[in-house]
């Protein structure tokens, strides 16, 4: 409430943020960039970095700012490593002093029709892929006594989960298990970590999950309306500017924030408390809802398994 003067300003910092290509990361590389930040982004794919950068250029505040694109891919600690060297480079060597990790996937599908391969890729492109990342970072800050930033994105399905999500909502409860350790361990080294935990964002990688998403989890996520990535941006950098550790980003994240927090501080006391018996009550009342809805669903999903050839081969693994 007080603390404008202490807010944290983006102004001439270096922030790197992964899958900063498109949606929500592209939005917020944007957003950094109007503040007047050094921005680095990271994804794979050539082309759209290059455009990314373009629309990153158009935003700049001043001839000093960096504004570059790497491309790497996240999945594995070393090229983790390599990206966040090739992006200090032009800092003189220096690590960042935000490191935003947006960068990650969801393929929605049945649980029983995963194999060994996707459940696999769940992990890595939910939490690996962020959690590489994080830990080349801290180390770097560590060793060059340098303090940071590190903001995981989660999602509401860190903090829950519905039918189809048996690959994707794993690993973003698992970004929360490793957020919860950083935050505490990294006190040691006044290095700030934040987590965010959004609904539906309508980005490029929303449309592309639809593809695969049942149509039984679609019907359930529409009791949530979704959010543009540029307004789950601003909000995102709002809460790591006002300090939250566990940011949402709506209403369905904030109770679903204040009725999971464990031992989370409290972003504001008082609002907490009232999101929390809000939630109390209506969340179990909206899972009995949810319930109804999928247990309904049994024999259209039956029709789908027997259309899809999965009953008679019980020892088999769909490949
Ligand atoms: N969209 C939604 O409804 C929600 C999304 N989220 C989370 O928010 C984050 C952003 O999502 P969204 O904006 O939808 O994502 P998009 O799919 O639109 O963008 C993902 C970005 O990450 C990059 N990326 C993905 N995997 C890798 C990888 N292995 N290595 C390097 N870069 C990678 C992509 O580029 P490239 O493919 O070229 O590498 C792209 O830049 C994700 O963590 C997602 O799980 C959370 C809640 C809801
Ligand atoms: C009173 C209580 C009302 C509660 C309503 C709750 C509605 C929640 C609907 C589920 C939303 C799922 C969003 C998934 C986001 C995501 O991570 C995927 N798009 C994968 O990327």
């Amino acid at each position: 409430m007080f603390s404008n003067s202490k807010k944290w300003d983006p102004r001439g910092k270096h922030c790197y943020v992964t899958g900063g290509s498109t949606g929500l990361g592209l939005s917020l590389a944007i957003l950094l960039t109007k503040k007047g930040a050094d921005v680095s982004i990271v994804a794979r794919n050539e082309e759209r970095l290059q455009r990314a950068v373009e629309l990153m250029e158009k935003e700049r505040q001043n001839p000093n700012q960096i504004l570059r694109s790497y491309s790497f891919s996240l999945n594995d600690a070393t090229s983790s490593a390599l990206a966040l060297e090739a992006a200090c480079q032009p800092h003189g060597g220096r690590c960042p002093d935000a490191v935003f990790m947006c960068a990650g996937a969801s393929t929605p599908g049945f649980f029983v029709e995963q194999d060994e391969r996707s459940m696999r890729d769940g992990m890595d492109n939910g939490y690996w892929v962020q959690a590489w990342t994080a830990h080349a970072a801290a180390k770097r800050m560590v060793k060059s006594r340098s303090r940071g930033k590190l903001v995981f994105i989660s999602s509401v399905l860190g903090y829950m989960s519905i039918v189809g999500y048996s690959t994707y909502s794993p690993a973003k409860h698992a970004l929360r298990g490793l957020a919860e350790t950083l935050r505490s361990e990294l006190l040691l080294y006044d290095i700030g970590v934040h987590i965010l935990f959004p609904g539906t964002i309508f980005s490029p990688g929303y449309a592309k999950e639809n593809e695969t998403k049942p149509k039984i989890t679609l019907k359930i996520e529409e009791d949530d309306s979704g959010l543009q990535p540029e307004q789950v941006a601003e909000r995102l950098l709002d809460g790591v500017q006002k300090g939250h550790f566990h940011i949402a980003v709506d209403l369905i994240g904030n109770l679903m924030r204040s009725s999971t927090r464990g031992a989370t501080p409290h972003n504001n006391v008082l609002l907490d408390i009232v999101y929390g018996i809000i939630g109390w009550i209506g969340l179990a009342d909206w899972r009995r809802g949810v319930d109804k809805t999928v247990v309904n669903h049994r024999k259209e999903h039956e029709a789908y398994l027997s259309a899809q050839k999965f009953f008679g081969e019980p020892q088999q693994t769909s490949e």
